[in-house]
């Protein structure tokens, strides 16, 4: 049987549109002649998954360079993607994961993969629990549950610092970890959420995850409705996934002893020049400084021991009906690249994901 894999074509220094991926046919592991699936050419451990729900994400616009990020490896020019996705076991030589069992991990982007079960969570396979409420969504281990959602929880868990009644801002609040990170911030009891984000469709979707305020950055006076918002309470919490100038404007507005949760700068990821973090202009450092304002890089992966503690929390708030956490779905295997590119240029609401 032939199936369908994603290789990355161009390394763009634009931003990357579908045509810098291309598509090709393979043979799928584990087929028989009669196009039944066979678990003899597994290895010992190994499960072969069917991909479900395909995760986009805007780390992998640096794995489109030659040299990626510090956490992941460039892609190769003809080399298959990957990234963080769901599927389902089809053939199993493995005692963890049986037949029917919903994984999520790093797969490759092919329709078929084999996978090893005795790789690490989160990058090797993990079950997906078997949870009353949850099963049949497998798609939020790619969103609400997986690493967006995730790093908005424990992002702020970590470096939020939060306490009841404060103002907390978030940038690219709209998006799967924004709009996350501000729904935690009022679970742990802020009162004036303010959110960021690029279209009215999307300040309309804040405020149905409860934001108090909204700002269309392409339309609004950013600096003005910041100062408007935040004139009575200054900003006790920041969760910037944009940097650039939105971030200079919010930092100038906080309050001594203020947190920054640095997850982001998405703004500045099509430019390979661009460092990470955003170097702030010599203004506004001397401002951070002056008020003793903590900007620590956040990475995920190097806080995974809270995992159990926040998705634990997600999970219940998401069962009460206390989280808002809609998608973008985009149907079809093939459209990964195009979804990938669509998100980084704001066409998602919420996490953007890959329905194959
Ligand atoms: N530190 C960590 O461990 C992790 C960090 N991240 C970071 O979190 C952020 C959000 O990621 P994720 O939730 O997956 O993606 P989103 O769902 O937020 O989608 C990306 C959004 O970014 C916004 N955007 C794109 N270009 C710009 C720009 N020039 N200026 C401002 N906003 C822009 C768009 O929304 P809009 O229409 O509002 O412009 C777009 O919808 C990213 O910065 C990402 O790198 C994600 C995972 C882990
Ligand atoms: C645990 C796998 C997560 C992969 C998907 C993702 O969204 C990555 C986000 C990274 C973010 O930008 C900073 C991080 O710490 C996140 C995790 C990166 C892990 C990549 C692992 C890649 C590999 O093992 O090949």
């Amino acid at each position: 049987m032939k199936i369908k894999e994603i290789f990355l074509a161009n390394r763009p220094d634009h931003a990357p549109t579908a045509t810098d991926f291309g598509a090709r046919e393979i043979d799928c592991p584990c087929t028989l002649k009669d196009g039944g699936f066979s678990n003899e050419s597994l290895p010992r451990g190994g499960i072969l998954v069917k991909l479900a729900w395909i995760s986009v994400d805007p780390y992998m616009r640096n794995r489109m360079r030659p040299v990626g990020p510090s956490y992941a490896a460039a892609w190769e020019i003809g080399g298959t993607i990957d990234g963080f996705a769901v599927g389902q076991v089809i053939q199993s030589r493995s005692g963890k994961f049986p037949n029917g069992t919903f994984v999520s991990g790093m797969m490759p982007w092919a329709e078929y993969v084999i996978l090893d079960d005795s790789k690490p969570s989160p990058q090797g396979p993990t079950e997906i629990p078997k949870i009353e409420g949850i099963v049949g969504k497998e798609n939020h281990f790619v969103g609400l549950f997986g690493v967006t959602g995730l790093t908005a929880s424990i992002g702020m868990h970590v470096h939020g610092n939060l306490k009841e009644g404060q103002t907390v801002l978030v940038s690219g609040a709209a998006g799967a970890t924004g709009s996350v990170a501000g729904q935690y911030a009022l679970r742990k009891g802020a009162k004036n959420l303010i959110g960021i984000c690029g279209t009215d469709e999307k300040c309309e979707y804040l405020r149905k995850c409860g934001f108090t305020h909204t700002i269309n950055y392409k339309t609004d006076d950013v600096a003005a409705k910041v100062q408007e918002y935040s004139a009575k309470t200054g900003i006790d919490c920041y969760f910037d996934n944009v940097g650039g100038e939105t971030s200079e404007i919010v930092i100038q507005k906080m309050n001594k002893d203020s947190h920054v949760v640095l997850c982001g700068q998405i703004s500045t990821y099509n430019d390979p020049d661009a460092p990470y973090p955003n170097v702030l202009s010599e203004e506004v450092q001397k401002y951070v400084e002056a008020n003793n304002i903590t900007r620590k890089r956040f990475l995920l992966l190097d806080h995974i021991e809270h995992t159990q503690h926040c998705i634990g929390e997600l999970i219940g708030w998401f069962l009460q009906g206390k989280i808002v956490a809609d998608e973008t779905v985009v149907d079809g295997f093939e459209n990964a690249p195009k979804a990938f590119c669509d998100m980084l240029a704001g066409k998602n609401i919420g996490k953007m994901v890959v329905r194959v």
